[in-house]
């Protein structure tokens, strides 16, 4: 399990995150909705370990993992543009965490190089550079590579951002696919509303330097704060 406790920050005295504290039970998905500017970023950085929090501890599995170097937290984070390495083969991207692990065999990192392409749809890209995808090819390598690197834990910062509608609807579908399959313990950030609905199983709304947590939809539409009743308030207008 996941546990924040108390994580601040502040720039140059400016405070972005005042006391965030919640726990994430393992093969869950915690959907943050925040506006622009609200610190959702900020956040992901200090558990992935890229950013120091001034205050505040981060345990995972009741480990404290808070002064620990990003590479040793077994944390994965990813954002809009897919970091992959451009002289590399999207099959040389998929090999890449595998031989990290020094006891994986030449035929064993190729084979599972290639299940993983096969479950994103992407075997027949695999010879293809990073520059001769399209965004959700890219973005499809991107999630492949980071759950070859076995993560414990998955951090997504508006992963689907720069996509089109219909190529975001789908990554939508297909994550939440992959995510059952390899039963990923995850933290999502978007300022999409129905991105939150869709991705999560648990929901916070970041604002103010502050989160608010909900174990269920309901406890989120009871709270107008959130714009969740708006939203349905709207459709049912729209319906008459
Ligand atoms: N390195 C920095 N130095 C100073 N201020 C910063 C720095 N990084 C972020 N900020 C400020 O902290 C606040 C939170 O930024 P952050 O990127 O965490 O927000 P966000 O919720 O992820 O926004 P977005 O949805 O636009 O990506 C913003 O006001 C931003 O200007």
């Amino acid at each position: 399990m996941l546990k924040v406790t108390n994580i601040s920050k502040n720039y140059s005295g400016v405070e972005v995150l005042k006391n965030i504290s919640f726990d994430l039970q393992v093969n869950k998905t915690l959907s943050i909705l925040g506006k622009s500017g609200g610190g959702k970023t900020t956040l992901l950085k200090i558990i992935a370990g890229l950013l120091r929090q001034d205050s505040g501890e981060i345990l995972f599995d009741n480990i404290n993992i808070s002064e620990k170097a990003p590479e040793l937290r077994k944390v994965v984070y990813l954002y809009q543009e897919p970091l992959l390495f451009p002289h590399l083969t999207v099959r040389g991207n998929l090999e890449f965490p595998l031989k990290l692990n020094k006891t994986l065999s030449k035929d064993m990192i190729k084979r599972k190089a290639e299940e993983m392409a096969e479950e994103l749809s992407i075997a027949d890209q695999l010879d293809k550079h990073p520059g001769q995808l399209s965004g959700g090819q890219s973005q499809r390598v991107n999630f492949g590579r980071a759950l070859l690197a076995s993560p414990r834990l998955l951090l997504l910062d508006e992963p689907f951002g720069n996509l089109d509608a219909q190529t975001r609807a789908s990554m939508q579908t297909f994550y939440k696919k992959v995510e059952e399959e390899h039963q990923i313990t995850s933290i999502f950030v978007t300022h999409d509303l129905k991105e939150a609905l869709i991705m999560g199983d648990r929901y916070g709304f970041l604002e103010n330097g502050k989160i608010r947590e909900y174990s269920s939809l309901a406890e989120m539409q009871k709270d107008s704060i959130t714009g969740l009743q708006n939203e349905i308030n709207f459709w049912k207008e729209l319906e008459g």
